[in-house]
């Protein structure tokens, strides 16, 4: 047997599995091609680049909500260096005069500097302020637009659950930051979140005294929002909305149905360069008009409410707009809602008005999406937006907790309705409570009849196109309205391509005529199932199209003889 030996040079051709070129052919050059060299970045970011985004102005909603989210951000980064989160005492002693030789906290002294001494820190803190506003604005208007439009069906529901943690997340990043300036508005919230807390049973005392580090509102709690303001709470959020926007990505966007447009397809111009010029450009403009509005319009002005001070409360303070509805509902719950036993009290007119509405409301919102799903039993992926009119009943529930929300949110003015409208305080909170149960009924109500009129007017359009108002005269006397065709365009608006029916039942028993086990539930869904699609009226599908064209009503109808309805197919 011969052994042979190689020197480490001698390589032979199966040793050779992959001769890399010195550069990836296509590859990019310059400084480009240096950073790709090194990180192979060109591949992920030309897949990006290349990504088509389909227009439509609603879709600028996220948009506006991640500008200023970006806004806060930088804005806050400013803040954050010279602001002082310390509950330490000190006397004032700054350029605001009537406020000089104050009592006060370091971190109170710090806001009142960065809106007197710093340069620009007015305006900066203002914008900080407005931001965090509009953001919250912006967030829940696109949350409706997802709603409405069903862009939270199958496959983006993991999206929608993202979207409203991050809305829960917001609520408490915005709390925690006006929090922070020690004033008597911000003390007085912070007051309410420590009674709510108190009310949890059994450990709602210790958890205070933990989360505090000791009695109300002692040396530990500014400190401790701080950190989560400026570090924890944005981190997570920033981790949400990569997560979010990459799912944006692999899911590709929603689009709205229009010639050209299926369920297979997206229509649209690509991220690079009509994109990103977009979106660059629009980052400025909300940023110029938050800070026109910050510099017109005075937010939070701290030096008119004073320092914090247990003992003392402005009269109609009112916290910022997202936490309206939480203090509204307190507003509401009976006073006599508070029970003792074994030495415990449990007050839960502020548990369940406060404390478990908050979760409350997050996690049906995150759950709709499911609870769809399971209603409809639709298992089928949705690319193509619907007119709200075209999913009645999912429009009149979002109508109807939209009115139970603002009922909550007036609720929480109830003062200042009084003393501006001279109405008595107890007739409104009792007009309010009867109100969160019965207006959103009426909403819901109301909201799904005009959908179906909508529906209606839909259906008459495509099949029997637009009424001209001149009237014809037959020859042996009759008489008719002539119609006119809609455009090709609106009516691929109007014609739906995937109606959805509701579910149908299996056999309630099996081959031997037992029971089959589970029917009750499933009754309970079927029945759940058609009162959601109950009294729809069918879109137009492509099929009815060809019909009535076929009859020749695309053209003209005897008035008063037109067949509006037509059985479900
Ligand atoms: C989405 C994110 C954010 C929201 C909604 C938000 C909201 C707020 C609000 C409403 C205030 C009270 C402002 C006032 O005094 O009138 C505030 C204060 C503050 N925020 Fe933020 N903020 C956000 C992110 C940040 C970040 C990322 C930082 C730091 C890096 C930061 C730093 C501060 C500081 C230092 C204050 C106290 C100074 C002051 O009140 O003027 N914020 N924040
Ligand atoms: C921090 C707040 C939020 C930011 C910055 C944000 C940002 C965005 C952006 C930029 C888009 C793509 C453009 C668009 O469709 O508007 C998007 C899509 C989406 N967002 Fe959000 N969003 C936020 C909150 C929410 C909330 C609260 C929900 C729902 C509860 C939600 C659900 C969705 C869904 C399902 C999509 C995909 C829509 C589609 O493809 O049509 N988002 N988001």
């Amino acid at each position: 047997m011969s052994t042979t030996t190689r020197s480490t040079n001698d390589l032979r051709a199966d040793d050779i599995r992959e001769v890399r070129p010195a550069r990836k052919p296509g590859g990019v050059a310059g400084v480009g091609g240096w950073v790709d060299d090194r990180t192979g970045a060109a591949k992920g970011v030309r897949y990006m680049m290349s990504k088509v985004f389909p227009d439509h102005w609603s879709f600028m909603l996220g948009e506006v909500a991640m500008y200023s989210m970006i806004i806060c951000l930088i804005t806050g980064v400013f803040l954050t260096m010279w602001f002082v989160p310390s509950a330490g005492h000190v006397e004032y002693d700054g350029s605001y005069v009537p406020l000089k030789g104050i009592h006060m906290s370091e971190a109170y002294r710090s806001t009142l500097d960065i809106s007197f001494d710093v340069r620009g820190g007015l305006l900066i803190r203002q914008i900080h302020h407005w931001a965090a506003l509009i953001f919250v604005v912006a967030l829940v208007v696109h949350m409706f637009r997802v709603f409405f439009t069903g862009a939270f069906r199958k496959p983006r529901e993991i999206n929608w659950v993202i979207g409203a943690l991050m809305a829960m997340l917001a609520l408490v990043e915005g709390f925690a930051g006006y929090s922070l300036p020690d004033d008597l508005l911000s003390g007085t919230g912070l007051r309410a979140a420590q009674g709510f807390m108190l009310t949890i049973p059994v450990i709602g005392s210790y958890f205070v005294y933990f989360l505090f580090g000791g009695g109300f509102p002692g040396e530990a709690i500014i400190p401790r929002l701080f950190a989560a303001h400026v570090l924890l709470l944005p981190a997570i959020l920033v981790g949400l909305l990569a997560a979010h926007l990459i799912l944006v990505m692999v899911h590709k966007h929603t689009q709205y149905p229009g010639p050209g447009r299926t369920n297979e397809n997206v229509v649209g111009y690509p991220l690079m360069p009509v994109y990103t010029a977009k979106a660059g450009g629009f980052f400025f403009i909300v940023f110029g008009i938050t800070a026109l509005i910050a510099g017109l319009f005075s937010i939070n002005a701290i030096w008119n409410y004073g320092p914090y001070d247990p003992t003392q409360v402005t009269a109609g303070s009112q916290p910022d707009w997202y936490m309206g509805f939480a203090d509204g509902a307190l507003r509401l719950m009976p006073g006599w809602t508070e029970v003792s036993f074994g030495g415990f009290t449990l007050t839960y007119g502020v548990l369940i008005g406060s404390l478990l509405l908050l979760p409350l409301v997050y996690v049906l919102l995150g759950a709709y999406p499911f609870f769809e799903r399971w209603i409809t039993g639709d298992d089928r992926e949705h690319h193509l937006l619907q007119r709200p009119r075209n999913a009645p009943t999912r429009t009149a529930i979002g109508l109807a907790a939209i009115t139970a929300y603002t009922v909550l949110w007036a609720a929480a003015g109830n003062d200042l309705i009084a003393t501006h409208l001279h109405l008595s305080i107890n007739d409104i909170t009792w007009f309010l409570r009867i109100g969160f149960f019965v207006l959103p009924l009426v909403a819901f109500w109301a909201t799904k009849r005009v959908c179906i009129s909508l529906q209606r007017r839909d259906r008459d359009l495509v099949l029997h196109g637009r009424e001209t108002g001149r009237i014809m005269r037959t020859a042996d006397g009759a008489f008719s309205e002539k119609h006119e065709d809609i455009d090709e365009y609106t009516r691929w608006n109007l014609v739906e391509y995937e109606a959805a029916r509701p579910l149908e039942l299996g056999d309630a028993t099996d081959a031997n005529g037992v029971p089959r086990p589970g029917t009750t539930s499933d009754k309970r869904r079927a029945r759940l199932s058609r009162f959601f699609f109950e009294d729809d009226i069918p879109p137009v599908t492509p099929r009815d199209l060809a019909a009535a064209h076929h009859d020749g009503h695309g053209h003209e109808a005897i008035d008063g003889h037109r067949p509006v309805e037509v059985e479900r197919s």
